[in-house]
């Protein structure tokens, strides 16, 4: 196994140099877009790592899936889907279009920044602070870390930029869809993608949802099945955005990227796999991770399809 992977960063290190790092959040302009590293964590808890996989980045969209299964078990979901849908989208992962024209304003799903923006308000809480909290919380149990830590340089430049962002949330609460204070929101939403991981935490936050709710590597439940099985259904029609369709075909598992370069894949009921590569496509998707996870699933038979 660990053979293979070093072979394969390897072989896909070149795919980098096609992809551009985000600078839409002038921070994240400064990371290296060589880097490409890749970790698995099996359901039994064996992990094995190869390239650049201790290189933080940071998790931004990622942190939506741990958002969506906070919003999932403090909500029935029947309940949940008149506020936010599972439909996936064919436009770009902060278009404001869809708010406005179709869904009855609903944001379409929980994988796109209006959606888990509105997600985060939901969220069991006094406070948006306890919000913001029980979701840390989460994903310090998913990943096993207490410490992760917000990169400070790119919360601050995207509260400085968010300006969509904001956009998008602005116009959620005159459409009713967001209630109470909406920067206070943001800043939470903010802050859950400044979030600093590794590929090594991706990976074993996707063996979490590889084994239906159970994290193989504390030995305890996190949430239940039927939460994970929505998760990886809305992770495959929706985690890549308007590229989830090509993600679909070309690897064929539920996957979640973020424009700090991470994808997270699950093979269900067998592993769980993060890469990460910030030299991005043009829809905002790590261009050598999608070309890693292609080759690993062919490799591997891991298109669940
Ligand atoms: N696709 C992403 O990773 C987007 C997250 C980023 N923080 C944003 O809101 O624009």
């Amino acid at each position: 196994m660990q053979t293979h992977l070093e072979k394969l960063i390897k072989a896909h290190r070149r795919w980098t140099e096609q992809g551009a790092v985000a600078t839409y959040i002038p921070e994240l302009s400064k990371q290296h877009p060589d880097l490409l590293g890749i970790s698995v964590c099996q359901a039994d808890g064996s992990q094995w790592h190869a390239g650049d996989w201790q290189a933080p980045f940071t998790i931004q969209s990622i942190s939506k899936v741990v958002t969506f299964i906070c919003v999932l078990l403090d909500n029935a979901y029947e309940t949940l889907t008149e506020t936010i849908s599972v439909a996936p989208t064919a436009d770009g992962f902060n278009s404001i279009v869809n708010l406005e024209t179709k869904n009855e304003h609903r944001p379409l799903n929980a994988m796109i920044n209006s959606g888990a923006i509105a997600s985060i308000a939901l969220v069991k809480g006094e406070t948006m602070a306890a919000k913001y909290q029980r979701i840390l919380q989460m994903m310090a149990d998913m990943t096993g870390r207490d410490s992760l830590q917000v990169n400070e340089a790119v919360y601050q430049s995207e509260k400085r930029t968010g300006d969509r962002n904001r956009a998008l949330a602005y116009y959620m609460k005159s459409t009713g869809i967001i209630q109470g204070e909406v920067e206070e929101l943001l800043d939470a939403y903010f802050r859950l993608c400044s979030l600093e991981v590794t590929c090594k935490d991706i990976a074993v936050m996707a063996a979490v949802l590889a084994c239906d709710g159970f994290a193989p590597l504390a030995g305890k439940t996190l949430f239940d099945a039927k939460t994970a099985r929505i998760v990886k259904a809305v992770m495959t029609t929706c985690g890549m955005y308007d590229g989830s369709g090509e993600f679909a075909v070309d690897v064929g598992m539920p996957g979640k990227s973020g424009v700090g370069g991470g994808i997270m894949a699950v093979s269900p009921r067998n592993m769980g796999i993060g890469v990460m590569g910030p030299a991005l496509d043009a829809k905002g998707n790590s261009l050598g991770g999608w070309k890693l996870l292609q080759s690993l699933s062919r490799d591997w038979d891991l298109n669940i399809f």
